[in-house]
């Protein structure tokens, strides 16, 4: 397994691309560490495929360098980069039983017949599959040929990376989360350097240690799920993750404090640079009913089983709060409160506030 880094990454499709906006990735820096469980996250053609395309040798960047260990790898073809990868869509050998898809691997690249057949029953029996390996891989479930898939993905211990593209796809709702604790699980045991790719952010916040959230080609954001949640750095990041996102509602900054529809908000910290459009970032979570507060009118009250949504109007600003009980009804006026430590300032997208005494 090897760290992977990328630097100065930049990738245009155009043969002379003149602006920024010519780039499908922009500017990527990132170090993934040797034995990581990393989820790459980011909405429908934000750059994802053409990262792991970059990655496993599919596709040379325009700019920038690609090292595993070290070792630049940028003009090294797929086939000497040592990655393994589980697509969207299972691939297998429908004609080879179970246990010969495990072993393919391994068969190709002569590893011997006893490693071969130890390291097909350790896996088997992570992905518990044990009982099918004489089974006729054309007759399995799509959801087993995907297991098998990623079973075929892990089985060589002598990647520097194994890849995961949107590897949930073809799986039944109800079966995905189990999926998905599924192959935690198997980084932990196995300890590979994974990467998943995804623009499904349950599936990136279960699995990853560490997401790295792209918007528009550039890596937005790169943190711990919790970080991605407690703190976005940018709103993209407060919007994409999160159920419903972070409220983003228009502001002016005065002195120390936010001026939302004419109320003022305590903000985490001081604000720094101007201009720009400014714009108060809140989570629902952190929007609580009082006694006093910021005027507001209550229009919908979502009951989604753990807790309420509320909808509610701040003058002409439409945001959300979670309530853990207790919801006020439709139609009725409330006083709404900010936690200030987490209300803060984004300045176009960026978070503008520092959070006090750091
Ligand atoms: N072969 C190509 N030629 C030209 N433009 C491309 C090519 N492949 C991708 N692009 C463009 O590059 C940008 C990034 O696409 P990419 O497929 O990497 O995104 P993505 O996040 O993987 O999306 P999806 O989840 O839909 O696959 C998009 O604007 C896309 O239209």
């Amino acid at each position: 397994m090897a760290q992977i880094k990328l630097s100065n990454l930049r990738h245009s499709y155009m043969p002379s691309p003149k602006g920024p906006e010519d780039y499908a990735l922009k500017e990527i820096d990132v170090t993934w560490r040797d034995g990581g469980a990393y989820a790459l996250l980011g909405p429908s053609g934000c750059g994802k495929s053409t990262l792991l395309n970059i990655i496993s040798g599919l596709l040379t960047p325009s700019e920038g360098q690609i090292l595993f260990d070290d070792r630049d790898v940028t003009s090294l073809p797929p086939d000497q980069r040592n990655i393994a990868q589980v697509f969207q869509f299972p691939v297998i050998y429908d004609t080879m039983t179970v246990g010969e898809n495990l072993a393919f691997p391994l068969k190709n690249r002569g590893v011997d017949a006893a490693t071969i057949k130890r390291r097909v029953d350790e896996i088997a029996e992570m992905l518990d599959v044990s009982d099918m390996l004489s089974t006729r891989a054309s007759g399995l479930s799509p959801d087993n040929k995907q297991k098998i898939s990623m079973g075929r993905g892990l089985v060589r211990d002598d990647v520097n990376a194994v890849m995961f593209d949107e590897p949930l796809t073809v799986i039944d709702p109800h079966l995905k989360w189990k999926l998905r604790s599924k192959l935690k699980e198997l980084h932990q045991r196995v300890k590979a350097t994974m990467i998943y790719v995804t623009h499904d952010q349950t599936e990136a916040l279960t699995f990853a240690d560490e997401v790295v959230v792209m918007q528009d080609g550039e890596v937005v954001q790169i943190g711990t799920p919790v970080e991605l949640f407690e703190r976005p750095q940018h709103t993209f990041v407060g919007h994409f993750i999160g159920s419903p996102g972070m409220n983003v509602l228009p502001c002016e900054v005065k002195g120390d404090r936010a001026i939302f529809e004419g109320h003022e908000v305590a903000l985490e910290g001081p604000t720094h640079g101007d201009g720009g459009r400014t714009d108060l970032g809140i989570r629902p979570e952190y929007v609580s009913f009082g006694e006093s507060g910021i005027p507001a009118q209550v229009t919908k009250v979502a009951d989604i089983g753990r807790h309420y949504v509320v909808s509610a109007m701040v003058g002409n600003t439409a945001l959300k709060a979670v309530a853990e009980h207790n919801a006020p009804n439709p139609g009725s006026h409330v006083f709404l409160q900010f936690k200030p430590e987490q209300s803060r300032v984004y300045r176009d997208g960026w978070i503008a506030t520092k959070e006090r005494g750091r």
